[in-house]
Order: structure tokens, then sequence, then C-alpha cells
């Protein structure tokens, strides 16, 4: 068969490209239904990413938080419309030590390999994670970003010291409401701050502890560990106060990503005895925990439609551009692209 893969040539155009696809093989046949745009595809699409990586990576379909519905299974083991979330992440080798996600010689869908904007997405089974019947689509679309913040709390379960009295959450977006949000369900005892800079955002946080501006920090608070979700030069800000608030031995966990180098007062590292703890993307076990969690806690669900910002009805190119162009100046929660074309 014949599929029309939608990519982005250079900044800001996106081109549509045919690729034939034989459907005699072991792969599952998706119909992409809800698409969902990160920060890291906003890098490609406005080119801010960098000249180089753009040369390197271009031209290639954006996307890696979607879902969709089966249309075809060669074993027969998923029926027609079976609704599934896509996992982007793509290994090539096994290691007993290192992660999927933090093996070099992984592809990671929408970084250097086609992402989910194609009419079908072909994937093997273990790349699958079949959804909740009743499931609400539009945070489904999302679901890769949930994943993020479960796989760095994993990390963080296994590796931070056993005093977690208090949490300190930086960066007032979507990923600082999606990892609050997981903290107090996994650790209900505990006090969560999030730290952010706009207060209409803050106000949105209201299952937290306490929403505190980043410009009025009171002096003697303290934290046990960390979580940094602002990204680009916002890190460094973050990481300072993290620095200055937290307790010693506690866990700053990294999450936001910086097209810069930013720099990090390691006096204070070594002073305080810190560990910092940086993670990226996630696997397949990440999204099939993430899944539990929406089965087992359905509020968790609710809670994350409130990330639900614009809906768009996506059945021509042009359609794409301008929900890139819309999401550019939302200033909260994920666009998402009915994916009608
Ligand atoms: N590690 C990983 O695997 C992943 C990382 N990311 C990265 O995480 C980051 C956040 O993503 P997302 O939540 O979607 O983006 P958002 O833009 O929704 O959130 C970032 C928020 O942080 C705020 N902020 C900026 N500087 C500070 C600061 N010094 N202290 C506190 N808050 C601050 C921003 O405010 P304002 O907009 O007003 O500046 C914004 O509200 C991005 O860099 C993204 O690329 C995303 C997915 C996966
Ligand atoms: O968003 C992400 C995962 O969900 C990562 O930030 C993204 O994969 C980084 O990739 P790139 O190097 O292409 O910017
Ligand atoms: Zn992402």
């Amino acid at each position: 068969m014949i599929n029309q893969v939608y990519r982005l040539v250079s900044a800001r155009q996106f081109e549509i490209s045919y690729k034939d696809k034989s459907i005699i093989s072991e792969e599952v046949v998706i119909r992409p239904t809800h698409l969902s745009i990160c920060a890291a595809d906003q890098r490609y699409y406005t080119g801010t990413r960098g000249e180089e990586a753009m040369k390197a990576k271009l031209p290639m379909s954006l996307i890696h938080e979607g879902v969709g519905e089966v249309v075809f299974d060669p074993t027969g083991k998923l029926d027609i419309g079976t609704k599934v979330v896509m996992v982007p992440n793509a290994p090539t080798e096994t290691d007993p030590f290192i992660g999927e996600n933090y093996l070099r010689s992984s592809k990671f869908r929408s970084s250097g390999y086609d992402g989910f904007m194609q009419d079908y997405v072909f994937l093997p089974h273990d790349r699958i994670i079949k959804l909740p019947k009743d499931m609400t689509m539009e945070v489904a679309a999302f679901t890769e970003l949930v994943t993020i913040a479960v796989h760095c709390l994993t990390r963080f379960e296994k590796k931070a010291h056993l005093r977690r009295e208090t949490f300190g959450v930086w960066g007032d977006g979507n990923l600082g409401y999606i990892v609050c949000l997981l903290l107090k369900k996994l650790y209900p005892d505990s006090k969560v701050y999030i730290f952010g800079k706009t207060g209409y955002k803050l106000n949105q946080f209201s299952f937290v502890d306490e929403a505190i501006k980043i410009d009025n920090i009171p002096e003697d608070l303290t934290i046990d560990h960390a979580i940094e979700c602002a990204g680009g030069k916002g890190s460094q800000y973050a990481v300072e106060q993290i620095i200055d608030h937290i307790n010693p031995e506690g866990m700053v966990c990294l999450l936001g990503v910086s097209e810069y180098p930013i720099e990090v007062n390691t006096r204070m590292v070594l002073e305080k005895g810190l560990t910092l703890l940086g993670s990226s993307r996630s696997g397949a076990d990440d999204f099939q925990r993430t899944v539990n969690i929406y089965k087992e806690q359905p509020e968790v669900v609710n809670y994350l439609s409130t990330l639900i910002g614009e809906v768009y009805d996506v059945k021509k190119l042009s359609d794409v551009t301008n929900a890139f162009e819309s999401d550019l100046s939302n200033s909260w929660g994920k666009t998402i692209m009915r994916w009608m074309i």
C-alpha cells in the first residue's frame, strides 16, 4: 500500500511524501486519531532546535505523542477498532542495565526518525498499549508526556533517600502539572510545592499543598527533593533556586530540555551532597504503567483533562500549520490534532 507521510522539510514548511509499505509483515497497522504537540516538535517546527540538528534530521514527520485505532493486525490478536497508544521509542537491542530509551542505538520518532504524522503507522506489538474503552482520547493523546513523569518518578523511587516529606516542582506548565499530580498520588502524605512564574497557571494546580511564585520564595523554605520541569534558559534559574532551597543529600530530577548548556553551581552540589538525575523519554514499560494508572485511578484522567488546550480537526496540511502556530501563542495546555487527513 502507499502511505502518505507528512514531513517537515524546513522551518514552518510541511510536505507530503509517499512511502510504499507492505502489509504482509508482523506489524500492526494503526490509523492515528489524536495527535498532540510536544515542545520538542515546536523546536523543529520553528527551527529553534539549531541549524545542525535541523540539517541532520529533516525531512522528518513530527509528533511522538499520539493514539489511534487498529485497522489491521496480521496476527489477529487485536480487534479492528481497538484504541491504542503508540510508543515512539524503537529499540534495536536490549541491555540488562541500560533502559531502552537510553540505548544510543534506539530510534525515537520525530527525532531523526519519522513521527506519527502519517496516514497509517506500522508498529510491532510491543510498541502498542491497549487503552481502556471509555478513555477520553484527547487526554490519551498526550499519554507519552505522562509516561515521562512516570519514568522519572520510577527512577527517583529507586535512587533517592527515603525522607520524602516535601517535594518542590519547578515549571508551571504541562509537565510540571503532571509531575505534581503523580507526586500527590504516589506520596499522599508528602507536601508538594509548585514553583512557577504566572498566577493564572499556578491557580490550575488545585491539588498541591502550595503554589509559589519564583520571585516570592520564603528564604527559610526547604524541600527534600526537587523536579525541574522548566526547560530552556528557565532550567538554569530553576536549578539555581533548587540548589538554594533543597536539603542536604536531596535528589534533583532534571526534565527540562535546554538547547544550550546551562550553568550549574557545582560547589553547592558538592557541599550539599546532592544527586542530579537526568531523565529523557520513556519506554514501553512506562506506557503500560501509565495506562494502569488511568485504569486504577480514573480521577487522574479527570485532572489531566485540565491540560486539554485547543483541539483542531486536521483535514489538510494547512490545518497542521494552523495548529502549530496557535500552539505557540497558547500559554496553557496541550494542543491536540484530531487526525482526519
Ligand atoms: N525529559 C524529557 O523526556 C522531556 C522533557 N520535556 C521538556 O520539559 C520542558 C517543559 O515542557 P512543558 O511542560 O510541555 O512546557 P511548558 O512551556 O508548558 O512549561 C514550562 C513552564 O515552566 C515555566 N518556567 C520557565 N522558567 C521557569 C523557572 N525558572 N521556574 C519555574 N517555572 C519556569 C514556563 O513559564 P513561561 O512560559 O512563562 O516562561 C512554563 O510555564 C520542556 O523543555 C520540554 O522540552 C518534555 C517532554 C519530555
Ligand atoms: O520530548 C521529548 C520526549 O517526549 C524529548 O525532549 C525529545 O525526545 C528530545 O528530542 P530532540 O533531541 O529531538 O529534541
Ligand atoms: Zn516530547
